[in-house]
């Protein structure tokens, strides 16, 4: 295997074989950028296709998208025509398609795909918590895939939708998977949030800058309820969400990319810091091209994870997590992950990846 020309794809011996083509919906867009970024050198997807709002369509894509990630628009990228977001204005023949649009818009656009025979991974939150649409983490619940069969039979799709979760849920949920095995009973969260989790035009700077948003509208309920369903087990027919009480706060501070969370869990058992750090150390990961080599790097220094040291771990694909104390009722620690990586882009072309392994692509 040669040299690995993007730092952010983490190149791993993966089985996937063959060239995917793939498109992405709302590609103009923070997060859009982010997969395009991603994609570029990608070992198995060929970007064939990028689609945005009507304004955009009919440019060339190095017009229509302001252009702010930290490296340059890939040339290939730039010369591309943006087409419109529906399914008769896309090639026929793309294998995968990655979505990133506005939810509003993506709860219209995405299943008009799926019933047209795409395959969509998608980021937006729309449909996240339907009982027939997988929500995934290839790392924790890859089984749930198989809740396409139930989709398709439901719905008539040839093709399907599955979905990553919140980037604070997913932020999260990696290292209490891993307390799974001390029996979770009850999470307290307290998240701090970067501003690109509300977009470029999410939050002025005269909002943000020497101070701190106390509420982020939906977030508390979407960790509260995504936590449970990835959680929860699959058993070929339906999915049970985890029995676990998760209750959330969710805050916007003035950093630029990575969520912060300080997690309180109450366990069954009362395992000792040593036993939930190398528990989280030794989650087992998957073998595929964009996941990291560890899933949960447990930091030993209580002044560790922090936003600005830590986001980048493992090309944005690894979640930190330290400050791990013993409770009263059990155990409370702080994790950190990349939101526009692991919490957004990132995750939908894993999910993509595990879609082309296990078959469904
Ligand atoms: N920012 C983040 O960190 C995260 C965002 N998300 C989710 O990802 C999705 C995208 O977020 P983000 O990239 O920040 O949003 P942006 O507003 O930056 O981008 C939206 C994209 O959708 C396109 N679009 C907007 N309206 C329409 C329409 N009516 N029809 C077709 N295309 C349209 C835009 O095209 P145009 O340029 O032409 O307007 C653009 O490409 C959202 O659902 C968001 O909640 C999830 C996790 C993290
Ligand atoms: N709400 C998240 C980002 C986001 O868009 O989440 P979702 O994918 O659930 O819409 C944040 O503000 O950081």
């Amino acid at each position: 295997m040669g040299a690995n020309p993007n730092p952010l794809i983490l190149v791993s011996p993966y089985r996937i074989p063959m060239s995917v083509r793939v498109g992405i919906l709302g590609a103009t867009g923070a997060v859009g950028q982010r997969f395009i970024q991603l994609l570029d050198d990608h070992p198995t997807f060929d970007l064939a296709t990028v689609t945005a709002s009507d304004d955009s369509a009919g440019k060339r894509y190095d017009e229509a998208a302001k252009w702010r990630v930290d490296t340059p628009i890939p040339d290939d990228v730039a010369d591309m025509e943006v087409q419109r977001t529906a399914a008769d204005a896309v090639p026929d023949d793309l294998d995968l398609i990655f979505s990133s649009l506005p939810s509003g818009v993506a709860a219209d656009v995405e299943p008009e795909f799926a019933e047209a025979g795409y395959v969509v991974s998608s980021n937006s939150s729309n449909d996240r918590m339907a009982e027939d649409v997988p929500l995934t983490i290839p790392e924790i619940n890859a089984d749930h895939l198989g809740l396409i069969e139930v989709q398709r039979d439901e719905r008539g799709w040839d093709g399907a939708l599955i979905k990553n979760p919140n980037c604070s849920t997913i932020t999260m949920v990696p290292t209490l998977a891993a307390l799974d095995e001390f029996g979770l009973d009850r999470v307290h969260v307290t998240t701090l949030q970067a501003v690109s989790g509300a977009g470029y035009d999410g939050v002025t700077s005269m909002e943000i800058i020497d101070n701190a948003i106390p509420h982020i509208g939906g977030e508390e309920e979407k960790m509260e309820s995504e936590s449970r369903k990835l959680l929860g087990s699959f058993d070929g027919a339906a999915l049970s969400l985890h029995d676990a009480e998760v209750n959330a706060s969710c805050n916007r501070i003035p950093t630029l990319d990575g969520h912060l969370e300080s997690v309180f869990a109450d366990l069954a058992d009362d395992p000792d810091v040593e036993a939930v750090a190398e528990a989280m150390r030794e989650y087992p990961g998957v073998d595929l091209p964009s996941a990291p080599e560890q899933l949960i790097h447990v930091f030993d220094d209580p002044m560790r994870p922090q936003p600005r040291l830590d986001r980048n771990l493992e090309g944005g694909m690894a979640v930190a997590a330290g400050g791990i104390q013993e409770t009263a009722n059990g155990i409370k620690y702080n994790c950190l992950a990349h939101n526009t990586i692991r919490g957004a882009a990132g995750a939908s072309v894993l999910n993509g990846e595990l879609l082309v392994e296990e078959g469904w692509v």
